[in-house]
């Protein structure tokens, strides 16, 4: 369903690619993992499927649609980003029911077009929240307001960049599950970036890792959890995340 060919992604002319040749295929409904270290060009490759960055070479489709990246619009309101740091992707000084409106706002649509308590609801949270500004929620509330945020238009795809590591262990588990949850009721389709195994692990069923900006193997999430990997790169990023206890 989403499908990525030869994406080659370069800041600046005749810099060397940070992102070079990636190719997925990532079935609908499923959650496919995006793991390497910090630096590796995970995010990047983020970037250029919500539509944040246009500049790359190769081929994003939909369902079959290529991404038109002059009009893209419809293309991106059925794709979806959820970021590390939900107060850093909220805005201060405006209330959570306003900027949960924003979206719609956006899209050229009535605020009123989908329900803002009903999405709320759907993440857990008490419509009551709506009228608070960001600082006066903990933070697996903002995080909860994220995710609100980015179903607010009904999407088919949510592209999800470490959406736990800023917060507790605890509050962790519960946005993990929450999201587990909202993937099977809604039928969506994520891709998860993570460092963290143990994470992916949990929420998905295949994984890709990448280094230095290039996909170096692909393998189905049992795979991973027997330690079944052939390339040296993740037999290291496994070891590694074993002797922490998170693989
Ligand atoms: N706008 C930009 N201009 C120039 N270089 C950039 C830009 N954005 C990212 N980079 C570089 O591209 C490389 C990949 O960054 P990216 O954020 O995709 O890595 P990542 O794997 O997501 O890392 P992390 O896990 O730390 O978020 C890094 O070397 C980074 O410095």
């Amino acid at each position: 369903m989403i499908r990525i060919d030869n994406l080659t992604i370069r800041f600046g002319h005749g810099q060397r690619p940070v992102v070079r040749d990636v190719n997925l295929a990532i079935d609908s409904g499923t959650a496919f993992g995006l793991v390497g270290e910090s630096g590796c060009g995970k995010s990047t490759v983020l970037r250029a499927l919500s539509g944040l960055n246009a500049n790359y070479d190769g081929r994003i489709a939909l369902n079959g649609e290529a991404l038109d990246r002059q009009r893209g619009r419809p293309f991106y309101r059925r794709v979806q980003m959820v970021f590390q740091d939900p107060y850093g992707s909220l805005h201060p000084r405006k209330t959570i029911r306003s900027q949960l409106q924003e979206p719609l706002r956006n899209q050229g649509l009535d605020r009123n077009a989908i329900d803002v308590n009903t999405v709320l609801r759907s993440v857990g949270l008490d419509p009551g929240l709506s009228y608070r500004f960001p600082h006066q929620l903990s933070g697996g509330q903002r995080q909860r307001v994220a995710i609100a945020r980015a179903l607010m238009l009904n999407p088919d795809v949510l592209l999800l960049d470490e959406p736990t590591s800023a917060l507790d262990v605890s509050v962790q588990a519960e946005i993990l599950n929450l999201l587990q949850d909202l993937r099977k009721e809604r039928g969506l389709t994520y891709l998860l970036v993570s460092h963290d195994l143990a994470v992916v692990s949990h929420m998905c069923s295949r994984v890709a890792i990448m280094e230095a900006g290039e996909i170096v193997e692909e393998v189905d999430i049992e795979a991973l959890r027997r330690g079944a990997v052939e390339h040296p790169y993740s037999q290291r990023l496994l070891r590694a995340s074993r002797m922490y206890g998170r693989g």
